[in-house]
């Protein structure tokens, strides 16, 4: 007998930085402690004396608490960083491993360009994996002729593309992306003849494949339809003059659509996913991917298996989550796009139960989402049916001994077609537990949030992990409007969450740990910044102007506190950009991003989940635009900022800063008479015109099409004029 097999995965706590943050825990702690003696007492002496209006400082106050209480949420995921590493070469043979799906989702090909989206099919079809284990799904909520044909197309390259890439073991999955790239993709081969001579027939069969999706993209916007039945494909061969066993399935979908009919965005589709491949294939793990979101390392379903395959952890996971990595990104993260904010995070959450969803890249198991074991013969069929839906075939699908049936020529018959059409149609879920207790939630815009949150109040754990080459990469957002928009999304979904009586903080504790709990308080309820960061954005420049002090003199020793939680918390953030590997001009660009998303999506995510509540919002799901526009994309990659965003996102954003401007440069000469009392709150309206130069520079001083434009700026100018007056009543009170 050989020893215990080697282990597939390993846990390595980072134990330097644990130190480090609880060292920063403590003394920072200790910090707010002495801040807080201080409001106290000086609170109690105001309202005796009235040395200093009332209101203000008790905004102030309220502020401090509000960070506060973010500060204490955000150290859940710093207590325990750890590192997971896989082992991908101790995996067992091909024989061995189990069977995976891939959901891929579109909606809309004129938003969502074909040639993208196919890339995505055909990079998740050359996958490193068995292909008569590998099965792709592509959901189209557009129904569109347009990406029917598409895909058509892209099944005929992917015959070619996929022998060749395992022929030659290239690195790199998507077609798109390795023909742009460098000879490392496929090191092995530099110098083959046999290999040229078929990357050329590959470089042709690609441009053929392009110019036949760009002749098929003419109408794509008029393709989309909101109205029509359910449309089940699978690809195969016509001509069956060549091995179909080579190539994974490859199926089309487009769920029925109807007006009235509500159909929940994405997590409605991935719910039409799940059902409809657990008929044809019935994978037990299926990997999700957005259709910008391409295969870039072939072994991610690979890697993810090294979890899965390992008898000790594998039966607690409900998914193994990747990041999002970027093809688009510029050397300046102006409008954190890089998401790095978000990983930084993650590597903490690993060291509780695990990352929550991220919307896409994470191989998840059927069992976890269907909350179900594996269902025992005698279970009464009609419970199932209500928790399930009608389809016996899907029923039957729970059930171990299952073996889905498709021909040997990947034609359904018409009995399986009938059940296709069954399962995708727009009232399927009606009366079942779809969308609240079994598959993705629907309760939200971020179907992924409150699903990960259900998941992990079941008990499940996830886990993250991060090689170093990048298993997907996808298109983020390269300009300020597609920022605050998706932002303003995701935060409206959150806040929804928030306001529910799934709020990790209500829901969380008694389902999981505490610690992950408060993650996902932090992660949902960051909109309520908005409060805190107005307060201070509004309150200190306001009295400033008028020589009200509200902070300690700086000969006073509690002007050290403060000093001290100001500086310590920007270094923290130093030292983590510098940590996770960013340049350090980052802690700039992620302050600037933090501040604008506080001041302008926080804004409207609050007011838009607050309408929803009473009823007065619906919710919808503006698809992150994927068209590149040449401009504005030469601007990001210069480091540029874009402001061409819509007037309601920018003014309020304009509004404040010009108010700290005024009051700082107005308030500079009152530092001459009070420097001792008034040179923190100088110093905090300086920080905040100096971190956001940019809009000082797009207000005042660029000429391009991309700056601010003069209307935002005097409406701004007079809005801030407003915000001034009413807040100059404050100070009487
Ligand atoms: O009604 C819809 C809306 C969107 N999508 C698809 O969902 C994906 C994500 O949409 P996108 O417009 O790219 O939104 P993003 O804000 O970029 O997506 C992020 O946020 C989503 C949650 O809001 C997550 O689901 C995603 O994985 C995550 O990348 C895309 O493939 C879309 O085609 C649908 O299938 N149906
Ligand atoms: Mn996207």
């Amino acid at each position: 007998m050989d020893g215990p097999s080697p282990p597939l995965n390993a846990r390595r706590v980072l134990t330097k930085d644990l130190i480090l943050n609880r060292l920063y825990m403590l003394l920072n702690g200790i910090a707010i402690l002495a801040l807080f003696y201080y409001r106290a007492t000086t609170l109690l002496r105001i309202i005796q004396t009235r040395e200093t209006p009332l209101l203000p400082y008790l905004i102030v106050i309220f502020s401090e608490v509000m960070f506060t209480f973010f500060w204490l949420l955000y150290q859940a995921y710093r207590w325990k960083p750890v590192k997971l590493e896989v082992y991908p070469e101790r995996l067992p043979g091909d024989e061995k491993l189990p069977p995976v799906d891939v959901f891929i989702c579109t909606a809309d090909p004129s938003k969502e360009p074909s040639l993208g989206v196919m890339n995505t099919v055909v990079s998740a079809l050359a996958l490193d994996y068995p292909p008569d284990k590998l099965a792709v799904y592509l959901q189209d909520d557009g129904g569109s002729y347009v990406t029917l044909n598409a895909i058509r197309e892209a099944w005929k390259f992917a015959r070619f593309w996929v022998p060749f890439r395992r022929k030659y073991e290239l690195k790199i999955a998507c077609p798109a992306a390795y023909l742009s790239s460098k000879e490392s993709a496929h090191e092995k081969f530099i110098g083959s003849n046999e290999f040229a001579a078929e990357k050329k027939i590959i470089e042709k069969k690609y441009a053929e494949f392009e110019e036949a999706l760009e002749k098929n993209s003419v109408n794509a916007s008029a393709s989309v339809s909101r109205d029509h039945p359910p449309l089940i494909e699978v690809m195969t061969d016509e001509n069956g003059d060549s091995d179909l066993k080579e190539m994974p399935l490859l199926v089309y979908i487009a769920r029925e659509k109807r007006p009235g009919h509500p159909h929940h965005f994405k997590g409605g589709a991935l719910n039409v996913l799940l059902r409809v491949s657990a008929v044809i294939t019935n994978a037990p793990y299926f990997l999700v991917l957005d259709c910008d979101m391409y295969c870039h390392n072939p072994l991610s379903a690979r890697l993810a298996m090294c979890f899965y395959l390992d008898p000790k952890i594998a039966p607690k996971i409900a998914w193994v989550q990747f990041p999002q990595k970027f093809h688009n990104l510029s050397e300046h993260d102006i409008y954190g796009g890089s998401l790095n904010a978000i990983y930084k995070s993650a590597i903490g959450f690993d060291g509780l139960q695990g990352p929550n969803l991220y919307g896409c890249n994470f191989v998840m198991t059927r069992e976890s989402i269907y909350g179900t074991g594996k269902i025992e013969k005698d279970v009464d069929l009609n419970q199932l049916k209500k928790t399930f839906g009608s389809s016996n075939e899907f029923i039957k699908s729970l059930y171990k001994s299952y073996k889905p049936q498709l021909l040997e020529d990947r034609k359904p018959s018409a009995e399986l077609q009938k059940e296709l059409q069954l399962l995708a149609s727009c009232t399927y879920d009606n009366g079942t537990d779809w969308g609240e207790e079994v598959g993705y939630r629907y309760f939200t815009v971020v179907e992924d949030a409150i699903t990960s949150l259900s998941l992990h109040c079941k008990g499940w754990i996830s886990v993250y992990i991060d090689p170093a080459s990048p298993c997907f990469l996808g298109a983020t957002t390269t300009n300020l409007n597609d920022m605050l928009v998706q932002q303003t999304r995701w935060a409206f979904g959150l806040m929804q969450i928030g306001l529910s009586r799934f709020n990790p903080l209500i829901y969380g504790p008694l389902r999981m740990s505490i610690l992950e709990s408060l993650c996902y308080a932090y992660n949902f309820l960051e909109s309520l910044y908005v409060f805190p960061v107005y307060g201070l954005a509004i309150i200190p420049p306001i009295c400033l102007l008028y020589g009200i002090p509200l902070y300690p003199k700086v000969s006073d020793p509690y002007f050290i506190v403060f000093a001290f939680i100001f500086l310590s918390s920007r270094l923290k953030h130093v030292q983590e950009t510098i940590a996770f590997g960013d340049p350090l001009r980052n802690t700039v660009y992620e302050l600037r991003v933090w501040m604008m998303k506080s001041v302008a999506c926080y804004f409207y995510a609050i007011l838009n989940a607050i309408l929803d509540k009473i009823g007065l919002h619906e919710a919808n799901f503006s698809l992150t635009s994927k068209v590149v526009d040449d401009e504005q994309e030469t601007r990001f990659k210069q480091g540029i900022y874009d402001f061409q965003v819509s007037t309601m996102l920018l003014v309020p954003l304009c509004s404040l800063y010009i108010l700290n401007l005024a009051a700082f440069i107005i308030g500079m000469a009152r530092l001459f008479q009070k420097n001792d009392e008034l040179l923190a709150q100088a110093v905090l309206s300086f920080f905040v015109v100096i971190v956001n130069y940019h809009l000082l520079e797009g207000m005042f001083l660029r000429k391009d099409k991309g700056r601010i434009a003069a209307s935002v700026t005097l409406l701004s100018i007079a809005i801030s004029a407003i915000i001034l007056g009413c807040g100059s009543l404050l100070i009487f009170y």
